[in-house]
């Protein structure tokens, strides 16, 4: 919930969300209509959550997906669900759906863009030619640490997480890479995205390197079928990657030009599915994507939202096991997550007093990442 004033979450939906409205206000021109639907909703989230608008296209989607807190104070629902159904709602109010010229424009559009025309994503992808001549094992590593740390730009985060960032020190607090490794087998993966970006760009150097270099056969890559969490990847931003790595050159271009073909022959799959923005967690998927996870030697999930949704959002004691919150996943999962929200679990009891003994915040800053996986 987000109900305790001065909590991490009252703040996403009292601070982070207003100041998102204004960061997309100034990154796109939108007319006067668009502007008042931007203040109607600026000053909804501060009190009761109105349905869908009569005409919505999703309107039963989100009936199917409501469990009673429609109707209800934005900060006394749970938190998953009322910031998922703020993305939603945000979309509606800069003509997202409806019918006109401010249709599947994106609002987050601007933000993606610079990120992915930045110097820091040439420097990355010219990396690559290095990394390509590299020992397996220890390209397995360092690949998996950069999709594992591309994480970090999120740019919902960064619009509110401060300047230092960046200089954060970097501490991984469970790691079960050597078990990822050993489950990535010939079969199927599915790797369900989270950040478009300098996120999106190395787990398709990751796809391409479980295609190309380790055998795996088939790879369905999940990716959301709207604009949400800001920088979350859809498929435009997916093609955009390839874009950018093909006009690199170098490893990237290649990569880029395997992925293309990889594509083309179904050996990569891209999906889309409504249930990737639904305000749920993934125990209650359907049954399309159960089968997709179910049908795979392992599903990767990126990031800290598609982890709230893995193990549950909830106030989990941090030595949970794993494998526990994980029991009802179809198949072998592993997770691959910065820490930016109060959920974790997996964690040995020494290592949780270690953290809490520092006296520095480790849960919400972005500083610390975790590796886990169950078979
Ligand atoms: O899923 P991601 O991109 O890693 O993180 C999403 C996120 O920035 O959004 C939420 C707060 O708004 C937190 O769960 C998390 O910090």
């Amino acid at each position: 919930m987000s109900d305790v004033p001065g909590s991490f979450t009252w703040r996403v939906l009292h601070e982070r969300h207003p100041s998102l409205i204004a960061r997309v206000r100034e990154a796109t021109p939108y007319d006067a209509r668009r502007n008042r639907a931007l203040d109607a909703l600026l000053e909804e989230i501060e009190g009761i959550m109105a349905p869908p608008e009569d005409s919505a296209h999703d309107r039963d989607l989100w009936e199917s997906w409501d469990r009673g807190h429609i109707g209800r104070r934005w900060d006394e629902v749970p938190f998953l669900w009322a910031e998922s159904y703020f993305y939603r709602r945000l979309l509606s109010a800069v003509g997202y759906f409806e019918p006109g010229p401010w249709r599947g424009v994106d609002p987050f559009e601007p933000f993606k863009q610079a990120e992915l025309e930045g110097e820091a994503v040439d420097e990355e992808l010219r990396e690559l030619d290095a990394l390509a001549d590299a020992p397996a094992g220890e390209r397995d590593q360092a690949l998996i640490l950069r999709a594992l740390w591309g994480n970090r730009a999120d740019l919902v985060f960064r619009i509110s997480a401060g300047p230092d960032l960046a200089d954060r020190e970097a501490g991984l607090v469970a790691d079960d890479s050597a078990l990822l490794w050993s489950l990535a087998g010939t079969g199927r993966v599915c790797l369900v995205a989270d950040n478009a970006g300098s996120e999106l760009l190395p787990d398709l150097v990751l796809i391409d390197h479980l295609l190309h270099a380790r055998g795996t056969g088939q790879v369905i890559l999940h990716v959301k079928p709207l604009p949400y969490y800001v920088s979350d990847a859809t498929v435009t931003d997916v093609l955009a990657c390839l874009r950018r790595m093909a006009a690199a050159g170098g490893e990237a271009g290649r990569v880029a030009g395997r992925l293309r073909a990889a594509i083309g022959s179904d050996r990569l799959v891209l999906r889309a599915h409504a249930f990737s923005c639904a305000p749920l967690p993934y125990r209650e998927m359907p049954v399309g994507m159960r089968d997709d996870f179910a049908s795979a030697s392992l599903t990767i999930m990126k990031g800290d939202l598609n982890y709230r949704r893995l193990v549950g959002d909830r106030a989990w004691p941090h030595t949970t096991p794993f494998a526990e919150t994980t029991a009802y996943f179809p198949g072998p999962v592993a997770a691959l997550r910065t820490l930016k929200s109060e959920v974790a679990v997996g964690l040995t009891g020494g290592t949780v007093e270690a953290l809490e003994r520092t006296g520095r915040p480790w849960l919400t800053t972005g500083t610390h990442a975790l590796i886990q996986a169950r078979a």
